[in-house]
């Protein structure tokens, strides 16, 4: 199979009279894994249709390998897609369903038949062929959807939610599935999702957009721990926002807010050194599972914390970060560098 880069640079897109994307510029590693993440509605799956040629470009270009796709009609693009309700064929058997696109390019009957049982063995689905496909489980027919998508050995592959209509346990499983077919086949892949966890997990790269633009272009562990804003910030799950008092950590000079997740605030424990600490009331707590879940009103706001004994509602609490979980954020909400101790120092 072959595997190319994907480039885009300033894609514009129009619809209506409204600008949907806005100026986006993007390079995809031959055989990565790129997750769009963002809201509902900030336009990923706008994107994911620019990219296969359902949506015409108001401005920019797109670039596949050495091919320019601006201007070329789906079907010459030689995209993939899979769509998160499974467009599989009601009428047709499992292997009708897969051998569909081997048919329309005219692969003869027998090629068809060697691809589409090569294809069930790489889904884990050997001898399904005569199956009728309303007789499998959504995480079944999604595999053959993917299986659809991939048998005419595409050099980029796009996928739109495709397991957000699976449940949670089918999800999980599906993720790494997935994940390990995109690795041993070294296709491009780009998917779109608005669950943050499932593009930590699967993603080489993760585009955060926001409103018809990109905010932050990164790897997972740098897009979690130093998001490029606090709007990006809390789309990451930084659930807590103080302002910065003078007796706090000084994590960067510049700093006026922090953030903080939940999991790392902690309620009525001996306070560490270098630790954020506020007081206040108990408003609430809540068991979990593995802990309390605790949210106390202070001077800044009111705050999440998790304790692992359950504490009163009304009565005071000290609740403390350890200066290694907060993110610093400057006067224009945007994030701060870590402090350069040198410079601090001189
Ligand atoms: N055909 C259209 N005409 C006009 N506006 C549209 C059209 N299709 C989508 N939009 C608008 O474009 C914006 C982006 O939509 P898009 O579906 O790309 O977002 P998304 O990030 O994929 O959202 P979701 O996660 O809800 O699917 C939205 O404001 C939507 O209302």
């Amino acid at each position: 199979m072959s595997t190319e880069a994907l480039t885009l640079t300033d894609v514009t897109v129009d619809l209506g009279r409204q600008r949907i994307l806005d100026g986006i510029r993007l390079d995809v590693a031959p055989g990565s894994f790129t997750c769009l993440l963002g809201p509902s509605g900030c336009g990923k799956t706008t994107l994911l249709r620019a990219i296969a040629g359902f949506t015409p470009l108001r401005g920019g270009e797109i670039r596949l390998g050495s091919r320019t796709l601006t201007h070329l009609p789906p079907e010459k693009r030689e995209t993939a897609m899979v769509f998160q309700s499974y467009a599989l064929w009601p009428h047709m058997s499992v292997a009708e369903n897969l051998g569909y696109p081997l048919k329309l390019r005219g692969v003869a009957r027998a090629e068809r038949a060697r691809k589409v049982a090569k294809t069930l063995e790489r889904l884990e689905l050997a001898g399904f062929e005569e199956r009728a496909v309303t007789e499998l489980s959504g995480g079944q027919r999604q595999r053959i959807a993917l299986g659809r998508a991939l048998i005419i050995d595409p050099p980029l592959l796009l996928l739109d939610e495709p397991l957000s209509n699976l449940d949670a346990a089918i999800r999980r499983s599906l993720r790494s599935e997935l994940r390990r077919l995109q690795k041993s086949l070294g296709i491009t892949t780009i998917m779109v999702t608005h669950d943050q966890e499932e593009a930590l997990q699967m993603a080489d790269q993760i585009v955060l957009m926001r409103s018809g633009k990109m905010v932050q272009v990164a790897a997972p562990q740098a897009l979690y721990e130093q998001p490029a804003d606090l709007g990006a910030a809390r789309f990451l799950g930084v659930d807590n926002t103080v302002t910065r008092h003078a007796q706090d950590p000084v994590v960067a000079s510049q700093a006026v807010t922090f953030g903080f997740r939940t999991r790392d605030a902690r309620i009525n424990e001996p306070v560490r050194p270098a630790a954020l600490t506020r007081k206040g009331r108990v408003i609430e707590c809540v068991y979990t599972g593995d802990g309390y879940h605790v949210s106390i009103d202070t001077v800044d706001a009111e705050l999440f914390a998790t304790s692992a004994t359950s504490v009163a509602p009304g009565t005071f609490a000290v609740l403390q970060v350890p200066e290694s979980a907060l993110i610093p954020f400057g006067p224009d909400d945007r994030h701060l560098p870590p402090l350069d101790r040198h410079e601090d120092i001189a």
